[in-house]
């Protein structure tokens, strides 16, 4: 067991940049939505940079970059509705899990910890792409950015998954890729642990001094 699993009997993941790299269809559907409104595409590298707080951020950050200026409130609503159905369409033909991914989710199940997932992905569109994997079974619970009033880096989907488990926060773990991660597990009360491989505003996730960092989700067991 990696030490920063001491005493800790549930472990909350993070979707995007963590168990998988969903950018290049993230990527297709925004540049999708650009593109009907004769809009140049954003491309993978902008879209990496944006990807964290959520699908309507995510819309926000791609209108606003291509139109020099904030998009209006209803150009803004009309774009993520677009989006939604773009990436309800192919969420996942060119997702791919992170190497490790796998084995480190099997392992923990195997070990006998309750495996949570809170990401700030549309709830919808979970399933679907952790089905394509046969990973939906791991989980047994799953939050996305829309179930709950706030979503990360608020602790609420934390709190609420220890809660929902009465596990204290103090024996769950947080994983994940983004500062997001980090400060909503700190607020929360969880351990913190970081993989540095995934999307955190073109920043080192080290920056938010995670109480740990694994290259691999395999190093944990
Ligand atoms: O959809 C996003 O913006 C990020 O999702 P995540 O919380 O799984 O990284
Ligand atoms: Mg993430």
């Amino acid at each position: 067991m990696h030490p920063i699993l001491k005493d800790i009997r549930l472990v909350a993941f993070d979707l995007d940049g963590t168990l998988v790299d969903s950018v290049p269809d993230l990527a297709a559907a925004v540049d999708r939505v650009l593109g009907e409104l004769g809009l140049p595409p954003a491309g993978e590298a902008k879209v990496t940079a944006w990807v964290g707080n959520g699908s309507f951020t995510l819309v926000e950050r791609a209108l606003a970059d291509a139109l020099g200026e904030s998009p209006g409130a209803q150009a803004l609503d009309a774009g993520h509705r677009r989006f939604l159905y773009y990436y309800g369409q192919d969420p996942g033909s060119r997702t791919r899990l992170y190497p490790g991914v796998r084995e480190g989710l099997d392992d923990l199940k195997a070990a006998g910890l309750l495996l949570a997932l809170v990401t700030n992905k549309p709830y919808a569109f979970i399933e679907p792409i952790m089905e394509q994997f046969g990973l939906e079974r791991h989980f047994a619970l799953a939050l996305g950015g829309d179930s709950l009033e706030r979503k990360k880096p608020d602790p609420a989907p934390l709190l609420h998954v220890a809660a929902y488990f009465d596990v204290p926060p103090s024996a769950c773990l947080m994983v994940g890729d983004s500062r997001h991660d980090i400060a909503a597990g700190r607020a929360a009360g969880f351990r913190t642990l970081a993989v540095p491989y995934g999307y955190n505003h073109g920043e080192p996730v080290q920056d938010s001094r995670p109480d740990g960092l694994v290259d691999s989700l395999a190093e944990l067991v």
